[in-house]
C-alpha cells in the first residue's frame, strides 16, 4: 500500500547500509531491504563494526535502528559523509534535533528522516490524538512494549504527548484537571508537556499504545499495536526510497504519506 512506483528498469538498485543490522529491528530492515527489488543492502554495521564499511561500499542510503546513546555520534558521521539517512531510533530531544540542523546546514542536497514510529496505524492513531485532543478535558497515554527496550517512555509516547499538547494549546485549554497527587512515586506517570504517560515492559509484547481521552460521561480509547515488527517496514523503505528528495530534516512519516 506504502510502495510507490519503482521502476527497476532502468533505475540501479538504490545502495543501503544497516547500522544496528543484528538488533531486532535491523534484522529485519535486512530482511526487508533484501526483498525489495529496486535496493541492495550493501553494509550490516553493528556495535564494534567499522562505520567505514558502510561508505566503502558506496551506500546512499543509511538506515540506523541503534541505540539514543550512540545514533547522534552515527548521524553525525554519515552527514560528514554525504550519506542520506533514515532513522527509526528512538530519543530526539528539541535540542537533538537543533544539533542536527546545524550539522546539514553545510549540506543542503542531503536529507535526514527520523520518525519516532514508521507503522502506517501509529502515525495514524498520533494524528488522531491531536484531532481528538480539543475536545476532551482529560488524556493520558499507557503505552506497553517488549522487556528489553532501553527507554522509557517510548519515542512514539512522546511525540503522541507532545502532538497533544500542542493541540491542546492551540485551543487555549490549560492543563488536565485531573489529580495529580501520589502516595507513592510514579503512580501517576510521567509527566510529558502537562500530559501523563505510563509506560508499561513486559514479556509477549512488542509496541502498543492507548490514548485515553475523557470528557463528561464519555471516555475515548485510541488503540495501537504492532504485533510483528514487519509492521514498520513499508514505512522505513518508503522514507529510503524517498529521503534523497528531502533536503534537510524531516520529523515524522506523515508527509510522505499524503
Ligand atoms: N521508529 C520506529 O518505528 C521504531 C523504532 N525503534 C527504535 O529503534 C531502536 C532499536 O530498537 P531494537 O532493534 O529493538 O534494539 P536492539 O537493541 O535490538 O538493536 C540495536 C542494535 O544496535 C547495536 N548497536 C549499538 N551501538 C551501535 C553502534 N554504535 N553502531 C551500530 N550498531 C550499534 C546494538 O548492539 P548491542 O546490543 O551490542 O549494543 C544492537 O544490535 C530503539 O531506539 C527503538 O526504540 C524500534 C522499533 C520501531
Ligand atoms: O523499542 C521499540 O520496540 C519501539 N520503539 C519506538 C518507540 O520508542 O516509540 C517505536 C515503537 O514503539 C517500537
Amino acid at each position: 500500500m506504502l510502495d510507490d512506483d519503482i521502476d527497476t528498469e532502468s533505475n540501479p538498485p538504490l545502495r543501503v547500509g544497516v547500522l544496528g543490522a543484528r538488533g531486532r529491528m535491523g534484522i529485519e530492515v535486512c530482511k526487508a531491504v533484501n526483498a525489495a527489488e529496486d535496493m541492495e543492502l550493501v553494509a550490516m554495521v553493528d556495535a564494534g563494526d567499522w562505520l567505514f564499511n558502510v561508505s566503502d561500499a558506496g551506500a546512499e542510503v543509511v538506515i540506523d535502528f541503534t541505540r539514543p546513546d550512540v545514533v547522534m555520534d552515527n548521524l553525525h558521521w554519515c552527514i560528514d559523509q554525504g550519506i542520506h539517512s533514515v532513522v527509526g531510533t528512538s530519543g530526539f530531544t528539541p535540542d537533538r534535533l537543533e544539533q542536527l540542523n546545524t550539522w546539514l546546514a553545510p549540506k543542503p542536497d542531503l536529507g535526514v528522516v527520523i520518525a519516532p514510529n514508521f507503522g502506517i496505524g501509529a502515525v495514524l492513531m498520533m494524528r488522531f490524538a491531536q484531532q481528538a485532543a480539543k475536545y476532551f478535558d482529560s488524556v493520558e497515554v499507557i503505552e506497553r512494549h517488549h522487556p528489553n527496550k532501553v527507554d522509557a517512555p517510548s519515542g512514539t509516547a512522546v511525540r503522541t504527548a507532545e502532538l497533544i499538547a500542542d493541540a491542546r494549546a492551540t485551543a487555549g485549554m490549560g492543563a488536565a484537571p485531573d489529580a495529580t497527587s501520589q502516595s507513592l512515586a510514579g503512580a501517576r506517570g510521567a509527566e510529558v508537556e502537562g500530559v501523563r504517560v505510563h509506560s508499561i515492559r513486559s514479556a509477549g509484547s512488542i509496541a502498543h499504545q492507548e490514548v485515553l481521552f475523557g470528557a463528561t460521561g464519555e471516555t475515548l480509547v485510541l488503540k495501537h499495536d504492532s504485533t510483528d515488527r514487519a509492521s514498520f517496514m513499508p514505512g522505513v523503505l518508503l522514507a529510503a526510497r524517498r529521503v534523497s528528495d528531502l533536503p534537510g530534516l524531516t520529523f515524522g512519516i506523515d508527509t510522505l504519506l499524503d
